[in-house]
Parts: C-alpha cells; sequence; structure tokens
C-alpha cells in the first residue's frame, strides 16, 4: 500500500509541477497583455492629443504640435501678422541688420509673441533659425535680452556673428577678466543700453551672487526685456542632453515674473517640455513647434562590417562627395583619431575633432573646416551645438547615435542651405554594446538605445515616420518621396518566421548559464555558427544562417524582450553580457511564434542617394551599390 501511495504522490507532484509551469506561463501572458495594453493605450491618447491639436492649429500640414488649449488657430493666425506696433522696426532691422529679406516658417509668430510679453517654447529643427527669435526683439526693445547657453564656444561663434552685423552683444563667464566683467556689470544697469544681448552659462546664474543683484536692479529699472533660454531640453532629465546647472534656472522666473522667457529647442518631445516648465517655473508657456522634417535630407541604414566600414566610407567621400564637406560621427576619441589618419591614407582631407583637443586645436580644425581647406571633420559628439556650416552635403555616423535625439539633432547638420545631403549610418552589431556599457548609468540610456537600435534595424516603416512617431508628430509616409532607403527600397522585404532559430540561441544563452558561464553577445554569435568552444558544439544546434542574420535575430530578440542585458562591473570596464529576457519562458510554449520583418535576401541591395541621384543625372554615373549585407560578399569598387 505504501507503494501505491507514493505512486500517487509522485503522480500528483508531477502534474502539480506541469500546472504550476502552465500557470507561470499565463501570468506571464498576461503581464505581457496588460503591458501591451498600457502602451497601445498611451499612443491612442497621443493620437487623440495630436488630431485635436491638428484640427485646430494653423499649420496647414497638420504637423504643428497642439500648443495650449487657450492658443488657438486664431490666435497663431494673429501673432502671423505684420500690423503690431513694432512691425515696421521688425522688418526693417529684419532687412538691413541680418541681411535677411523673408522670415522662416513661425518665426514672425515668435517674434510678435515674446514681444507681447507671452512666455514661449519654441521647438525648431536644427539650423532653422531660431536665434534670430530673440536676436531680433532685442534690437527693437529698451535695456538688454539675457541669453542662457549651454556652452562658452557657442556664445563666441554667436557673438562673433553679431559683431560682424554691427549689433552689439557681450559676455560674462568663467574665462571674462575681471575688467571685461566690470564693464558689462556696469553696463546691465546704465540706461543707454551699451549692449543689446548679454550672454552666460547657467553656472554663472547659479554662482554669481553679483549677477543676479545686477539683474534684480536692471529688472526694476525696466532695463531686463526678454530672458531667452537656447537648447532649453538641458533642463530636463529627460532631454538628451541634461545638464545639472540648468536646473536651477527657475530663480529666473521668480525673481523677474514680469520678463517674457522663450525657451529653444531643436528636439524636445511633450515629456520634456512639460519638465523644462516646471524647471524654469513658466506658469503657461505657448509651445510652436516648427514640422520636424527635413525634407532635403536622405537616410539611409547599412549594415557595418568592422573590416569594411572606414575603406566604404573612404571611397564614398571619393566619388560620391568629390569636393563637398562633411562630417563623419565616430564613437570615441580614439576613433576619432584612428578613423581620419585612416582617411588621410586615402588622400582625403580630414581631421579629427574631439573633446580631449587642445581649444585652440578645435577651434582651427573648424574653421580650416569652414573655410573647405579640410573636407571632412571625424568628430565625435563634441563636434555639435554651435556648427552652422550651411554646405554640409553628407553626415556620414561611422557608429550609431546613442539616442534618436542625438541622430535627429546629429544628421541635421546636414544640408542646411536645403540642398540635397545624404544622412547615412553604419549600423554595427559590436557597437551597440560598446554604446550600451558607456550609458549604463544613464537613467533612460538603455531605452534611448533600444529606441535608435530598433530604428536602424527597422525594413518596412519610412524612417521618417519613426522619427515622426518618436517626437509625437503626425505624420504621412508619403511625403517622404522616397528620401529614405525603406521608401526607396518599397515592399522589398519579407516576414520570417524566426520562433526555431529563437528557441536555438536562446538554449545556447541557458546552457551556458547552467555552467555558470557569461556570454557576450559576440560569443553567443560565434557559438551559434559554430565557432564557440569544443565544450559547447556538443549540445548546440549549429545554424547554417548568415553572420548578419544571426546578428539580426540577436538584436531583434534583445529589442523585444527575449534576451535582456547583464552588465557586470570590474574597476576598468563594464562588460555586456546577454541574459534571458523576461519573455524567453514563452518560447517553451509549443504554441508561441516570434516574427521578423528582414530586407529580403539581405544582399544586394542597389540604393541611390539623393545626391547622387542628381549627380547621375548630370555625369551619367550609375547609382553606387550599397546595404549589401550578406557576409562575403564584399563590393571593391563601387563606382565607375
Ligand atoms: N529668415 C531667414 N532666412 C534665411 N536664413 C535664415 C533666416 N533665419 C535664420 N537664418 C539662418 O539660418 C542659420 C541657422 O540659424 P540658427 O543658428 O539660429 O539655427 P538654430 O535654429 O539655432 O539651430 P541649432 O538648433 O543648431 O542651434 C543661420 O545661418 C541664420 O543666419
Ligand atoms: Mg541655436
Ligand atoms: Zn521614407
Amino acid at each position: 500500500r505504501l507503494s501505491k501511495v507514493l505512486f500517487f504522490a509522485d503522480d500528483a507532484q508531477a502534474e502539480l509541477d506541469s500546472v504550476e509551469a502552465e500557470l507561470e506561463m499565463v501570468e506571464l501572458q498576461i503581464s505581457e497583455l496588460l503591458e501591451k495594453q498600457t502602451k497601445l493605450n498611451s499612443r491612442k491618447n497621443k493620437l487623440l492629443h495630436i488630431l485635436e491639436g491638428a484640427c485646430s492649429s494653423a499649420q496647414p500640414s497638420g504637423s504643428c504640435k497642439p500648443p495650449k488649449p487657450s492658443f488657438s488657430k486664431q490666435d497663431l493666425q494673429h501673432y502671423e501678422e505684420s500690423d503690431f506696433s513694432w512691425s515696421k522696426e521688425v522688418q526693417a532691422k529684419l532687412c538691413n541688420v541680418f541681411q535677411l529679406s523673408k522670415f522662416r516658417p513661425l518665426q514672425r509668430a515668435a517674434i510678435n509673441l515674446s514681444m507681447s510679453g507671452k512666455d514661449l517654447f519654441l521647438v525648431m529643427p536644427t539650423g532653422r533659425g531660431k536665434s534670430l527669435c530673440y536676436q531680433l526683439p532685442a534690437l527693437c526693445s529698451k535695456g538688454f535680452t539675457l541669453v542662457i547657453a549651454p556652452l562658452v564656444s557657442l556664445m563666441e561663434d554667436q557673438l562673433m556673428y553679431l559683431k560682424s552685423i554691427n549689433v552689439p552683444a557681450v559676455t560674462v563667464n568663467a574665462s571674462s577678466t575681471k575688467e571685461d566683467s566690470k564693464q558689462v556689470l556696469a553696463g546691465m544697469t546704465d540706461k543707454n543700453s551699451p549692449f543689446k544681448l548679454l550672454y552666460v552659462t547657467p553656472e554663472k546664474i547659479a554662482k554669481s551672487k553679483l549677477l543676479m543683484s545686477k539683474l534684480e536692479k536692471a529688472y526694476n529699472m525696466g532695463l531686463l526685456a526678454c530672458i531667452a533660454v537656447d537648447e532649453v531640453h538641458c533642463c530636463s532629465q529627460w532631454g538628451h542632453d541634461f545638464r545639472p546647472d540648468y536646473k536651477l534656472l527657475g530663480i529666473l522666473k521668480r525673481q523677474f515674473p514680469k520678463v517674457p522667457l522663450v525657451g529653444l529647442t531643436a528636439t524636445a518631445t511633450s515629456n520634456v517640455l512639460k519638465d523644462c516648465q516646471k524647471i524654469l517655473c513658466v506658469q503657461e508657456p505657448i509651445t510652436l513647434t516648427a514640422p520636424f522634417n527635413r525634407p532635403n535630407l536622405y537616410y539611409e541604414i547599412r549594415f557595418k562590417h568592422n573590416e569594411d566600414c572606414t575603406h566604404q566610407i573612404a571611397e564614398l567621400i571619393r566619388e560620391r562627395y568629390k569636393n563637398q564637406s562633411g562630417i563623419v560621427y565616430v564613437f570615441s576619441q580614439k576613433d576619432a583619431e584612428v578613423v581620419a589618419t585612416d582617411l588621410q591614407k586615402r588622400n582625403i582631407l580630414a581631421q579629427p575633432y574631439h573633446a580631449s583637443m587642445e581649444p585652440s586645436d578645435k577651434s582651427l580644425v573648424h574653421q580650416r573646416w569652414s573655410s573647405k581647406k579640410i573636407q571632412v571633420v571625424v568628430a565625435t559628439v563634441a563636434f555639435g551645438m554651435g556648427i552652422d556650416k550651411a554646405d554640409v552635403r553628407f553626415v556620414i555616423h561611422h557608429t550609431i547615435s546613442k539616442s534618436i535625439e542625438n541622430y535627429y539633432q546629429e544628421s541635421g547638420r546636414a544640408g542646411r542651405d536645403d540642398g540635397s545631403a545624404d544622412c547615412i549610418v553604419f549600423f554595427g552589431f559590436a557597437d551597440i554594446f560598446r554604446i550600451s556599457t558607456m550609458v549604463v548609468m544613464e537613467n533612460t540610456g538603455q531605452q534611448k538605445l533600444k529606441n535608435m537600435v530598433a530604428y536602424c534595424q527597422n525594413v518596412d516603416r519610412c524612417r521618417r515616420a519613426m522619427m515622426a512617431i518618436h517626437f509625437d508628430e503626425v505624420w504621412n509616409d508619403d511625403e517622404c518621396n522616397q528620401m529614405c532607403d525603406v521608401c526607396r527600397h518599397g515592399n522589398d522585404y519579407i516576414t520570417m518566421d524566426i520562433t526555431k532559430h529563437a528557441r536555438d540561441v536562446v538554449a545556447i544563452v541557458e546552457m551556458a548559464s547552467s555552467m555558470d558561464e557569461k556570454l557576450t553577445p559576440l560569443k553567443v554569435c560565434d557559438a551559434w555558427m559554430g565557432k564557440g568552444p569544443a565544450k559547447y558544439r556538443k549540445t548546440i544546434k549549429v545554424t547554417s544562417l548568415s553572420r548578419v542574420e544571426v546578428e539580426s535575430i540577436i538584436i531583434h530578440l534583445l529589442l523585444h524582450g527575449y534576451f535582456s542585458e547583464d552588465f557586470s562591473f570590474t574597476p576598468y570596464t563594464t562588460h555586456f553580457y546577454l541574459k534571458l529576457g523576461r519573455k524567453a519562458a514563452l518560447l517553451k510554449n509549443g504554441n508561441h511564434s516570434i516574427t521578423m520583418k528582414m530586407r529580403r535576401g539581405m544582399s544586394h541591395k542597389v540604393s541611390e542617394s539623393a545626391a547622387e541621384k542628381s549627380s547621375a543625372k548630370v555625369k551619367g554615373k550609375r547609382p553606387a551599390d550599397s546595404d549589401y549585407r550578406k557576409s562575403g560578399v564584399k563590393k571593391v569598387k563601387t563606382l565607375l
């Protein structure tokens, strides 16, 4: 009898185990669905919000973000007009001082709003002319405008420009001499207003009591006309280059409530702006958003084969962009040096630019490039704000950016003259993990990087649409005009069922962890392709997929939660290992399937860039091959 009881107990135990496992699976599925529901609901709300705004907004394209509900289409129209008491003066200064013939979209409205004393957030793509929206009003007002800017170099560029058009402007910053500072501080309360713009860094506001007390005096004398906070997204942790000192700028609106504040930025989602509003203590700002789309930029992603990347870049520069200026963005200072040297060896006039260079060397490189003495700057993100060269024909990313915001900003340095320009990203597997470990301490670093990776991995949605969704804009894919690789390749992708592959590769990571070992993504690739240590080879199912396919699948599984990152820290470096993600357990369920979109054949795609398209017509060149992803397929000469 005893053995019979034991037998039943065994049976029950086995069933209990399986029921529990099944329950666990169900819970996982529920939580997955709930998560999906939350996401969809939040997207639905956003879209409703955008639609509401689009209906009431003045932008015929409907791509304007909803301004404050109380700020209607009629209101905007009113501020677009030119019958304000200052309009004649504004128009005259636009022509005579700034030597510009007409306003660009939203500039006039922004100027009229701030001259009417309204607080304003102005979101306008990089290079569209935000500075004019506070510089011009400053010239038409009593006293001076205080400008907060994040970098001394950026201020100096602006001061140089203002000096060249005879607009009196000054700065006080850490490198000002005592004499200069004294003169500036005295000028602030001088009724004759010896200068119209005063540039300071946020640190100066936070640290200099003297400056604050002078501002107080100027305010009481009615001489503080306006406060402009440039690169206002720096206030918010959610913005892509948060600066702690920006957090303290709330003092300005608290101390000087009657002075209108204008915050300017090229990239800020509505969440970032809400945060900025809170931090700056602005009660009811009006937000003007210019369409983010840059119709003249061609966006393209290429798969990166490390050994080949610099070679391809050199070919592009020598052939497609002959005699044209451009930027190559790289990951690190070392990369900047190495890639620049590599390009030089291939007879390209290139120089590196990064944060550790002497300031004088940096400005020399900048100058040489601006005056076309060199063709290419090979730069880290340090080459950024304040770069205002009009005829940049290409921005090539040797390594992906760490977020879509960063990418938008960096690629946006191309084609400021409205001429066509190319933005090409070399999307490399290993780079993802280099960046991931670099941003490991940033709050939202991993999520932002994943968004960027998803942007690169995407093969079926217009790249402009991806950006639009990211920046909460309404977008109609037809407006791309085939100015991105996805639109140009049309429906040239397939939907692949990768469930079986996913099971195989997840099993590798599971096996390693059962042996108490951790695998980097590169090791997982190797193992899966049969190149790992012998001890693995016995148990794993080696795949016949190509390297690029293997990499794409691993990225897909990481983006979708079947894998997740497992960081390990040593005193010198951070390592990225793959571990099973929350969803890996779903693969145990026979019915679960995973699909993934891939470009058809994953090889031999022929694409044609914007610049190429026009020059091909003129010179009868054939379009360049690009995006050949299959390992082993190397194009040596892409152009005749
Ligand atoms: N109405 C206009 N017509 C023609 N050019 C203009 C006009 N307004 C501004 N510009 C030019 O556009 C260029 C970029 O302007 P600005 O530096 O203000 O850009 P920005 O919007 O601040 O960009 P970023 O986000 O990079 O700081 C400048 O060379 C400026 O002279
Ligand atoms: Mg600017
Ligand atoms: Zn497109």
